[in-house]
């Protein structure tokens, strides 16, 4: 037998994995690595968050992957060689951070590697009849295997289009395996790039657990800031805070045919980009209106579409909490615009169900991985359990 399949096997039946989670998502803003305990399966999974850290991408990566991020017509040259590029990239930032913690690689059990979303394209967006939804992640998990010697799981989002879906949103299955409570119902809601919420009733219910994006989160704030600040994001909302919603603009944001599609759905910055910002800000005369009241119409726009669809999910349901995690979450303006959309219903810190929301995302993949190599069959009451989601790299 292969010695890799052999310690696979061997890992696989282990009580406890000891996996780092990976994430890099649409903001480009670095990759998140997440050192995770997890013992058991299915819902007798256990986590312990045992290090986390962000580590930023240089602005010379963030400028090479621009170029093929999010549009339909590429340098292929470019996206073939970023491929084995980022796989590389992400494996030297592992090495690096194992190394600063003074962990050796032998002590892993497995990495859980989302890659790079380079482009997603479910069907309601490209609208080619003949063609399935389809997403693309790129940093290949061999070259991470090959390089950091620990065998890598990756590509988590085929499986989930093969089984139907459309390879987005995925925290749902790691959402509901850590979070689900007997007595709260609570909905999950992530400010990363996109934003995106899991609806988990509580024990009592017949429900099934729920996951949609909702439209923009950060990505169209970021881009104006890029532009107008010349920084990466608008610092605690400051730029927003100082300016005036447009309702004109606003309204015409809201057109996009995306926000009628039914649930369950998912999104890019293929479809929430500078030209729709553009498009909109030409049809409404407001291509002159101050930066800052463009920035506080962007954050308006997310805070409202996120709020609509969670009240939408949660009509009829009761009483139910609402856990705020990704980026966005730093943000007081936008968390105060959502809090006050809300009303009545409690807006908390994601950390006060034991996780950083800067870290939920990675910690995700790992029990994905976790699911993937532990799992003996799928959690009773919900089909897609234990589909086994991630391709696997051995290093040797
Ligand atoms: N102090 C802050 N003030 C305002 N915004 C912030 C702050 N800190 C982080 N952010 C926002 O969070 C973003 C990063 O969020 P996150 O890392 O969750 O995104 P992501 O994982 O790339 O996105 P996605 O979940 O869509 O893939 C930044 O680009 C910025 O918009
Ligand atoms: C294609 C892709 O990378 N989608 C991301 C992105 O970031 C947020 C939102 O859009 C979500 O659909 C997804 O990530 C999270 C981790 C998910 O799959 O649940």
């Amino acid at each position: 037998m292969n010695p890799c399949v052999r310690k696979l096997c061997k890992i696989a039946g282990k009580d406890s994995r000891t996996i780092l989670g990976l994430m890099s998502g649409t903001s480009l803003d670095g990759l998140d690595i997440a050192l995770c305990r997890i013992s058991g399966s299915g819902p007798g999974t256990r986590l312990e968050l045992e290090r986390f850290t962000t580590v930023p991408y240089e602005e010379n990566i963030k400028a090479e992957i621009r170029k093929v991020f999010a549009k339909p017509h590429v340098d292929f040259q470019l996206m073939c060689v970023l491929n084995p590029f980022i796989g590389r990239l992400h494996a030297s930032l592992i090495n690096a951070a194992l190394a600063e913690w003074g962990i050796l690689p032998d002590e892993i059990d497995l990495i859980a590697s989302h890659g790079q979303t380079v482009f997603h394209a479910p069907q309601a967006q490209h609208g080619w009849g003949q063609y399935p939804n389809a997403t693309l992640q790129i940093g290949d998990g061999d070259h991470i295997a090959v390089q950091t010697g620990i065998i890598t799981l990756s590509d988590f989002r085929q499986k989930h289009i093969a089984a139907g879906g459309e390879g987005a949103p995925l925290a749902v299955y790691g959402d509901y395996l850590l979070f689900s409570s007997a007595t709260e119902n609570r909905i999950l809601l992530n400010l990363g790039g996109i934003a995106n919420f899991t609806f988990l009733p509580d024990g009592s219910r017949p429900e099934p657990v729920f996951t949609t994006d909702t439209g923009p989160g950060n990505t169209l704030m970021d881009g104006l800031a890029q532009t107008c600040l010349g920084q990466p994001f608008d610092p605690d909302g400051t730029l927003a805070t100082s300016g005036s919603v447009n309702p004109q603009l606003l309204s015409s944001l809201l057109t996009n045919p995306f926000f009628g599609q039914p649930f369950p759905k998912s999104t890019g910055p293929e479809v929430f980009n500078a030209s729709y910002v553009q498009a909109a800000r030409e049809q409404t005369g407001t291509t002159d209106i101050a930066p800052a009241d463009l920035m506080a119409t962007l954050a308006e726009l997310t805070a409202v579409t996120a709020t609509e669809a969670i009240l939408k999910c949660i009509d009829g349901h009761g009483k139910t909490v609402v856990y705020v995690s990704g980026g966005g979450a730093n943000n007081p303006h936008l968390v105060a615009t959502i809090a006050e959309k809300l009303g009545d219903i409690p807006l908390k810190p994601m950390s006060d169900l034991g996780v950083p929301g800067d870290a939920k995302e990675a910690v995700l993949f790992a029990v994905l991985a976790n699911e993937a190599v532990a799992a003996p069959n799928p959690a009773p009451g919900s089909p897609e359990f234990g589909i086994g989601l991630g391709k696997i790299s051995l290093p040797g």
